[in-house]
């Protein structure tokens, strides 16, 4: 595993499992809030030197990514694609990490690397080179580098399109259930995945499909997972990015094989669901340009399959060695879900 060491960039930094071989992944570091965000529950807004001024902010993504798909999704559903620029990087990341490339190439400080963004806010950063990034283009610094965090500040600081992800009504249960889907089912996959011993990646596949079957069950009797189920969340949005990506990926790859996402009736329609959310009106480009004035018409552009499979196949040359990209499976999110009849649904915002 690579990482920045004061500013350096180093391949053999740090080993990412534990004695008992169970996937340990690290603190995220860059912890700043937009002015007027709320990171909780029950917590007054921030009041920090980052005012949520439109056109100030980038967020660097990979949308092969399931933590940058968070931000990247909440600026969609937001409606914030005019108030912050976004841009991706190659989806293979090798032994020099997160690159840009003449396809997605760095639009603000034209660098090579993702790590020069990460030594460009603090020369001398020790730590992982992870997206999602929210980039402050005026001070010319990180904000903050971790999506639990950037997609709650996203939906809270910007007025956005009065379509809230994270309703103060909501917001405890909301919390809850982003920290209850964390361990097993968001990093769960990873656990399952990157299991160092038998014994820690059984113990992290019985979690997963023990936490899968639970939301199964919720997901009959409501159409989304916060309240009472007619609101979309943010809550829907964390589990969304494993969802998607469950079948091409995690399913094969990290070996969470006891079933697939399209094997249970109502996490396969919440998923459709999800998938077939409107998002605002489209713009010029596809989102998958890099370029800064990219807009995107709605959740499908902020899934790419194709950078999906590629990361995971051929980044993790440790546990897919001949980086053979797998074919299938062939299932359409585009199909009719059905969820339409339980209460609720996307905010009509998003439909005007
Ligand atoms: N806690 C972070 C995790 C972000 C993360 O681990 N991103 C992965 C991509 S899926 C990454 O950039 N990994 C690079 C590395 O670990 O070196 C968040 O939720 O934002």
């Amino acid at each position: 595993m690579n990482m920045l060491v004061d500013g350096e960039w180093r391949t053999d930094a740090y080993e990412s499992t534990d004695e008992a071989g169970e996937f340990d992944r690290q603190e995220t570091s860059f912890r700043n809030w937009l002015d007027g965000s709320v990171a909780a529950a029950g917590e007054a807004p921030k009041s920090t030197e980052f005012p949520a001024e439109s056109g100030r902010y980038h967020l660097y993504i990979c949308r092969a990514c399931p933590w940058a798909h968070r931000a990247a999704m909440t600026r969609q559903l937001r409606g914030l694609q005019d108030d912050i620029s976004i841009s991706l990087v190659q989806p293979e990341r090798y032994d020099e990490g997160w690159e840009f490339s003449a396809e997605h190439p760095d639009p603000l400080g034209g660098h090579d690397y993702l790590r020069e963004v990460y030594t460009d806010a603090d020369p001398e950063f020790t730590g992982r080179v992870t997206v999602p990034v929210l980039w402050d283009k005026q001070e010319e610094t990180i904000v903050n580098n971790e999506s639990s965090e950037i997609m709650r500040m996203l939906d809270t600081a910007f007025d956005g399109n009065d379509a809230s992800l994270y309703p103060a009504d909501l917001r405890e249960e909301i919390d809850e259930i982003v920290d209850a889907i964390y361990d097993p089912i968001n990093n769960g996959v990873y656990r399952a995945g990157f299991a160092g011993t038998q014994a820690a990646y059984e113990n992290a596949v019985d979690d997963l499909f023990d936490a899968l079957d639970h939301w199964e069950g919720v997901l009959a009797e409501q159409r989304y997972l916060a309240g009472d189920g007619e609101r979309l969340t943010l809550a829907d949005v964390a589990m969304f990015a494993t969802l998607v990506r469950f079948d091409h990926v995690y399913h094969t790859h990290f070996k969470c094989n006891r079933r697939a996402i399209h094997e249970y009736p109502n996490l396969w329609g919440y998923t459709k669901d999800l998938y077939q959310t409107p998002g605002e009106p489209s713009g010029s480009s596809d989102g998958r340009t890099g370029s800064e004035t990219t807009r995107e018409s709605g959740v499908p552009e902020t899934v790419n399959m194709d950078h999906i499979t590629r990361h995971y196949y051929v980044s993790h040359g440790d546990i897919n060695p001949k980086r053979i990209v797998a074919v299938g499976p062939d299932i359409d999110f585009t199909e009719p879900h059905s969820r339409d009849e339980l209460p609720g649904g996307p905010p009509a915002t998003l439909f005007e």
